[in-house]
């Protein structure tokens, strides 16, 4: 999209490439990635910046990227850990392995002036990750960092060329975006990040793909897909966005989401399929079968609604987009959980018919964008909800029973949550429910009935989780209101597990 002035950031495989981009959008560019293949199809970027990777720069296939085509581009190059190393032998020096493999957090010491250093610290914390290191430095190179043993970890080759070996992009390098941005402060253009100008070329470029076809769209009430929703709106093109309650949705979850679509003005058509979903889960308590059941249940329903499509929008982030690009050498996105190796949207992709147009921003970008389409906060704030719905919060068999339970177990608990200042400071919470019975007293009768399973967990991306100190006073309130008001339940219990090795829901 940004042809002109964008960060380019290539691919060289590492795990954390993914957060270079990110850091650079949070300096306030425009940054892409690039899979190593297309280089150097990358426009006219107005800084490169070469990521690390896992492989060794003396592997015979190790990955390598024309030289001469990169400094054509006449910009400034970063080359981050095999990024530096690749830099150092095409400057005609070498790289080895390393006596010591460095691996965490070490010392930095910049030494020799460099404009990469302005302004940080004599002893710098970096995170290294490496096992090979640079050699023989080239003539006209100098080292302009090292770290604590003395060994050179960053050079800089002429006015516009540095290498880093340490990872300035993850925050265990405490003045890694400072170096980054120090390094951007190179560049004689850069094109800004700014999500208005960005939602504006999108709804440009929505027009244009779309023209006078129709789009059809999947809403479940959740961030992504309705940003899109709404963005679609804004574009004017003509859209059918379609709601599947599939009976397995929170207490009056159904009532709301359509409130909420009809707030901002965005038509939905509700398809309750939940009859189809209760009876194909009738008596399954096999976590994975339910799952199955469930996402296939969902792409009948939802295809049998839709018909013949036009054009499907999916609201496709850029981390699943990084993701299969670097996994594979197609950039093709992963397609959404639900949607999942449907040959039916395999062959609208083939015919270039699904419109992704989320498909460059991460998660923070999206509720910036959808802020910026004048989304309610609550909207965008919205815990993460699973796509399976309370299936999954109901270990073993789901029926309307068990559902009921935790729709009004979960109402009382978010309820408090709201009401204490609490929501909006985890980044997820739930009742569910454990088909257990043991016994109680209720009134003057011995009660035998299940228990409830309080979750609250704070997390960055979900991948661990640590639960969260509630003060006493909002759980035993939440304790009271649920054995006083909730028919079946005679237990509440707080789940002190942290992921690993639980995960955030049951199943
Ligand atoms: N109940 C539903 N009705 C219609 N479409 C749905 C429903 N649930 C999910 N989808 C579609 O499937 C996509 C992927 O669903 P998933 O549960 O993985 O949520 P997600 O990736 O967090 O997206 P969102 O934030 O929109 O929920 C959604 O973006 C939406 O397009």
């Amino acid at each position: 999209m940004h042809d002109k002035g964008h960060v380019a950031v290539i691919d060289f495989g590492s795990q954390y490439t993914q957060l270079i981009v990110r850091r650079v959008r949070e300096l306030g560019f425009f940054a892409m990635l690039y899979a190593l293949e297309d280089f150097p199809e990358i426009g006219k970027p107005g800084a490169i910046i070469l990521s690390g990777g896992p492989r060794s720069t003396s592997d015979a296939d190790a990955p390598d990227l024309d030289f001469e085509a990169l400094k054509a581009f006449d910009v400034p190059v970063l080359g981050v850990c095999y990024g530096m190393q690749l830099l150092n032998l095409k400057f005609g020096g070498s790289v080895e392995a390393s006596d010591r493999r460095e691996y965490g957090p070490a010392n930095l010491f910049p030494v020799n002036d460099s404009p990469l250093y302005d302004g940080i610290s004599e002893i710098s914390q970096v995170w290294m990750s490496h096992s090979d290191t640079v050699k023989i430095i080239p003539d006209g190179a100098k080292v302009i960092a090292t770290n604590q043993h003395e060994t050179p970890v960053s050079l800089q080759w002429d006015d516009r060329f540095f290498g880093i070996q340490f990872h300035p992009e993850v925050t265990h390098s405490h003045e890694g975006l400072m170096i980054l941005k120090n390094f951007l402060k190179q560049a004689k253009e850069l094109a800004p990040f700014k999500i208005d100008d960005f939602k504006r070329e999108m709804i440009d470029n929505i027009r244009t793909t779309v023209g006078e076809r129709q789009v059809v769209c999947g809403v479940s009430g959740g961030v992504d897909s309705t940003v899109l929703a709404v963005l679609l709106k804004e574009a004017g093109v003509k859209t059918r966005a379609i709601f599947v309650d599939n009976g397995l949705l929170r207490k009056n979850e159904a009532a709301e989401v359509q409130a909420n679509f009809k707030r901002m003005g965005v038509d939905i058509e509700t398809v309750d399929a939940s009859e189809r979903f209760l009876n194909a889960l009738a008596g399954e308590g096999d976590p994975e079968k339910k799952r199955k059941i469930i996402g296939n249940m969902f792409i009948e329903v939802f295809w049998d609604a839709v018909g013949d499509a036009e054009m499907l929008a999916q609201g496709t982030l850029y981390p699943d987009v990084i993701e299969s690009a670097s996994n594979a050498k197609s950039k093709a996105s992963v397609i959404k959980t639900h949607h999942n190796r449907v040959p039916k949207i395999l062959e609208l992709q083939a015919q270039g018919k699904v419109l992704e147009p989320l498909a460059e921003l991460f998660k923070d970008e999206v509720r910036a964008l959808g802020r910026s389409l004048g989304i309610e906060d609550d909207i965008l704030q919205r815990h993460p909800f699973p796509g399976p719905g309370l299936s999954v919060r109901c270990p073993g068999v789901v029926d309307r029973e068990r559902l009921e339970i935790i729709r009004e177990c979960d109402a009382i608990f978010i309820g408090k949550l709201k009401e204490y200042g609490w929501y909006d400071k985890v980044w997820q919470a739930y009742a569910g429910l454990i088909p257990v019975k043991t016994v109680g007293v209720k009134g003057d009768e011995r009660s035998y009935e299940w228990a409830t399973n309080l979750r609250a967990v704070v997390s960055e991306d979900a991948m661990t989780a640590e639960w969260v100190d509630l003060p006493a006073k909002l759980l035993r309130e939440t304790s009271q209101r649920i054995l006083n008001d909730v028919k079946g339940i005679n237990r509440v219990l707080y789940d002190i597990s942290t992921k690993p090795p639980a995960s955030i829901e049951w199943e």
